[in-house]
């Protein structure tokens, strides 16, 4: 597994990693989110050697990170490094080589990966003759060349529309199936919620939530009750122990205690019109998220 511990990165008085301490999992894909200026890239950039940290380690399988294994990881950057006038195929065979990786290997894993995420006939043309969307997926393929056993990806559905988002959504899920260890970075939290196991969450460079998904929800003190009505809007003053998060026609959501009375909230919500739905559930990765970057 990858592992920061105590990671301490500063840039003059700007701690941007502030005593970083998380595991990434294999087999897994974890969530890295946090609010701009978190720390993410920095991290993510620690792993590489590209942002060298002033205290603390980061390791791979309990020892520290070499440039052995390094060429056994995959990276994709935020600042994409692609040579727009190289094409396709040869600038992945370029990267592959760099990789120390034969040229077969290379030409072998990135005809795969060209053919399965649709790019095959644009194999020969100039990268910067392709659009925003499939430029992404080039570089996503250029992470992928040396069959990496890490793979960290730095935003990469920014920018791609629901099809490619979700071509990249079962990609990473493939290769995280297939044994590989996936940490991306993403603002966006629905995608998040439905695609990772594990999240972890940074704040100005400190860990503020990390763990697996469905225990950090269920670990959460709140719970949260969603009402459809039809009718007068019920009149939730009566039980003291729910806040009203989200009022519109027809629907409310509620906060409540995990021990909170779900009967007299029923019956709170039949107060003015008929009910037509009533969910109870854990929270959100959002409001999971929020809640961990304000306190
Ligand atoms: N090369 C640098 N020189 C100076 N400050 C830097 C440098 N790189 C990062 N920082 C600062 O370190 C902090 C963390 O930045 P980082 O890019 O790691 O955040 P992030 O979580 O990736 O943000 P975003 O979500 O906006 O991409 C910020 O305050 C940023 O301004």
């Amino acid at each position: 597994m990858l592992a920061f511990d105590s990671a301490v990165k500063r840039f003059g008085p700007v701690a941007a990693l502030d005593g970083c301490t998380f595991e990434v999992q294999p087999g897994r894909i974890t969530g890295f989110l946090g609010p701009n200026g978190a720390g993410k890239t920095t991290a993510m950039r620690a792993v590489f050697g590209l942002a060298r940290l002033d205290a603390g380690t980061v390791s791979w399988r309990g020892a520290p990170i070499t440039g052995q294994e390094r060429a056994r990881f995959g990276y994709m950057p935020e600042e994409r490094g692609l040579y727009p006038r190289m094409r396709v195929r040869q600038q992945l065979l370029y990267l592959g080589r760099l990789c120390g990786r034969s040229d077969s290997d290379v030409r072998r894993v990135a005809d795969r990966w060209l053919g399965r995420l649709g790019l095959a006939d644009r194999a020969g043309d100039r990268v910067d003759t392709l659009s925003h969307g499939n430029q992404q997926r080039v570089q996503l393929i250029a992470a992928l060349v040396n069959e990496p056993e890490l793979l960290v990806l730095d935003e990469p559905f920014s920018g791609l529309d629901p099809i490619a988002m979700a071509a990249m959504a079962d990609l990473l899920a493939h290769l995280a199936g297939a044994g590989a260890t996936v940490l991306f970075s993403s603002h966006q939290l629905d995608l998040v919620e439905e695609l990772c196991e594990d999240v972890v969450i940074i704040d100005h460079g400190r860990i503020v939530l990390a763990g697996d998904l469905t225990d950090l929800r269920a670990a959460f003190p709140q719970r949260f009750v969603d009402v459809r009505y039809r009718g007068l809007a019920p009149d939730w003053s009566r039980l003291a122990a729910a806040q009203v998060v989200e009022a519109r026609a027809g629907q409310t959501r509620l906060r409540i205690g995990r021990d909170t009375d779900l009967a007299a909230v029923l019956a709170a919500a039949r107060s003015g019109g008929d009910v037509i739905s009533f969910a109870y559930q854990p929270p959100t990765l959002s409001e999971l998220f929020r809640q961990a970057v304000a306190a």
